[in-house]
């Protein structure tokens, strides 16, 4: 049996669609056994207890890399990391279920192998990269084929993130975002993606402000995002060095060097109608970990 710590992920960073992420400490831990026969998953909603459970897809796909055929699974599942809110629980899913097959077998494939396949499935590669190497990553996909890379992260980088009580789907979310892009706003992106990485890890307060804007998918989802407004408000007026959408939304996040910054925001909060919950995070640096148990 193997246990899998798999982080949550924030995806895209204001200006990095696609390609920025940062692994996140909220965790899902998930144990991973085989049988003789069948698929018993333990612990998730009874819609996601088949074989159409990401977790399983994965690992039925590093399987057919290893040349080998499932047989029975048994999976007990515990996840802090809430669905549909653009904290890349799918991502961690996926993570999971292609690690455990990797470790129950032999531990053959690298990390880039697990990177591959579960881009695969994901479609994109910016919440399964932090989720398997930790810290901040930046990717591209060429020829199918993902690369990451790791940047550092200052370690006064505090990420507040603000979970309301709806739901937005990823793929929905992608739907709305415009087929063509004027080439002023690529250049608007381009540049503070680059500045950003450097921004996060010496932690330039200035610069972080400004690169952390986007114009390829925020105003666009910003849209899906009841209060959105009104949250960034409270944020900026209570001092976070910027403020971006997670992922595909419609958690946000404000990005302080404030340990406790969801405490400064919790009155204000009282007053919005979604219930937004704010949790204070910090960079995971160690991405997914297994334990034979
Ligand atoms: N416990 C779970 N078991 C199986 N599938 C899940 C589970 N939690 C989430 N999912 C899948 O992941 C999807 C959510 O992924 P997505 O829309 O990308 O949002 P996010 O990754 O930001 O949470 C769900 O619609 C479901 O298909
Ligand atoms: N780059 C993707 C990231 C989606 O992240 P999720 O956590 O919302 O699934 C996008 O912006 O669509």
């Amino acid at each position: 049996m193997v246990r899998i710590k798999v982080p949550a992920t924030t995806a895209n960073i204001g200006p990095g669609f696609d390609s920025l992420g940062c692994a996140l400490s909220l965790y899902a831990v998930i144990d991973f056994e085989e049988t003789d026969a069948g698929l018993l998953i333990d612990g998730c909603e009874p819609a996601y207890q088949n074989e159409e459970n990401l977790m399983v897809a994965a690992y039925d796909l590093t399987m057919k890399r290893l040349n080998m055929q499932r047989k029975g699974l048994h999976i007990r599942f515990h996840s802090d990391i809430p669905i549909s809110r653009g904290l890349g629980s799918s991502a961690a899913l996926l993570v999971a279920g292609s690690m455990a097959a990797n470790v129950l077998h032999g531990n053959t494939l690298d990390k880039g192998e697990i990177l591959d396949i579960c881009n695969q499935i994901e479609g994109h590669p910016d919440n399964v990269a932090p989720a398997i190497y930790g810290g901040l990553t930046a990717s591209l996909v060429e020829a199918d084929k993902p690369y990451s890379v790791r940047y550092p992260i200052n370690e006064q980088a505090c990420f507040c993130v603000l979970i309301p009580n709806f739901q937005t789907s990823t793929h929905e979310a992608r739907k709305i975002l415009p087929a063509q892009v004027d080439f002023k706003d690529a250049v608007y992106n381009v540049s503070r993606t680059a500045v950003l990485c450097r921004a996060l890890e010496t932690w330039d307060e200035e610069l972080l402000t400004i690169a952390l804007n986007d114009r390829l998918h925020q105003p666009y989802r910003s849209q899906l995002i009841h209060e959105y407004d009104k949250i960034r408000q409270i944020c900026l007026k209570h001092g976070a060095a910027a403020f971006f959408i997670s992922g595909s939304g419609p958690t946000c996040i404000a990005l302080s060097k404030h340990a406790d910054f969801s405490k400064r925001l919790a009155e204000d909060l009282k007053q919005c109608r979604h219930l937004w919950q704010a949790i204070d995070l910090k960079a995971d640096l160690k991405g997914v970990e297994s334990e034979e148990i």
